[in-house]
């Protein structure tokens, strides 16, 4: 199946709260094999179409389809188990679980007996648990968190509490990969380890899709970006176009974000 057939679509998204429209006829494609970013101002209606892909909000028109497969009216949990993974723009650990063991939570899903049965004292229990936390070392080092196996969140500064969050979010092999603000709450250099991060994740069979308000990560990272206002697509292209759309430039310089 190549990365168009692997696409994450959403046909004619239409969505309003009490007669406020949020999402406007929205046609968007997100491929497999690259990073698609999507940008917009404050309220444009991008966390709400995150919402509505992962079956936290159900809009009133349009069709959402996953590799050709209509994912309308699946509740939040059966898309998860589909492979579609999100991160939130707020970190939402858990603070009494080690940061190994936050991650191992993400990584239950894969597992047949799944995340009650890793606890059982059976050599099947003893087994999952270690392929759990085996998987989980391997995604905190990859985002080189390593040192921080056995913290607690609260002994974290932000920052890295938002990459335990994408660590999470990665350690059960998602199909789909939807970022919500990765980089809100990072210093320069969390940022640019971020990009580095994201980056290498990128694969054949991956569709990754960055919501961000940083420009200079979005425009490095992303090989195509979908640019909102008002809940309507204003132009999607790659981010030299982009950069250069005049009505990009236009909302853009008429608004506090970058
Ligand atoms: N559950 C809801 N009930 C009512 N209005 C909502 C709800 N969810 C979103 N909205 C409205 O939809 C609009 C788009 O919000 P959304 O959070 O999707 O924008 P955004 O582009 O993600 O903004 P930001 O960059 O600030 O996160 C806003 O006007 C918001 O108030």
């Amino acid at each position: 199946m190549d990365a168009m057939a692997k696409a994450l679509r959403g046909d004619g998204i239409s969505l309003s709260f009490g007669g406020i429209t949020v999402l406007k006829d929205l046609d968007v494609e997100f491929r497999a094999g690259e990073i698609t970013g999507l940008i917009g101002p404050n309220g444009a209606g991008k966390t709400s179409l995150f919402n509505c892909m992962t079956g936290a909000y159900r809009p009133q028109g349009g069709a959402i389809t996953y590799a050709g497969e209509s994912l309308d009216g699946l509740p939040p949990a059966a898309r998860a188990g589909k492979g579609i993974v999100r991160s939130f723009q707020h970190v939402a650990l858990s603070p009494d679980l080690t940061v190994l063991e936050n991650v191992m939570i993400g990584v239950a899903r894969n597992y047949h007996a799944g995340w009650a049965h890793a606890f059982l004292p059976t050599a099947r229990g003893r087994n999952e648990m270690a392929a759990m936390r085996e998987a989980a070392m391997a995604a905190l080092a990859e985002l080189g968190l390593a040192q921080a196996v056995d913290k607690m969140p609260s002994q974290l500064p932000p920052g890295m509490l938002r990459l335990v969050e994408i660590a999470r979010a990665i350690v059960g092999k998602p199909d789909v990969l939807l970022l919500d603000e990765p980089a809100a709450g990072l210093n320069n250099s969390e940022t640019r380890d971020l990009m580095r991060s994201l980056r290498r994740l990128v694969s054949p069979d991956l569709v990754m899709v960055v919501v961000e308000h940083d420009m200079d990560l979005v425009m490095s990272i992303c090989d195509r970006i979908y640019v909102m206002n008002f809940g309507a697509l204003v132009t999607c292209g790659a981010p030299a176009d982009v950069r250069r759309n005049e009505d990009v430039i236009r909302i853009y310089l008429g608004s506090d974000d970058d």
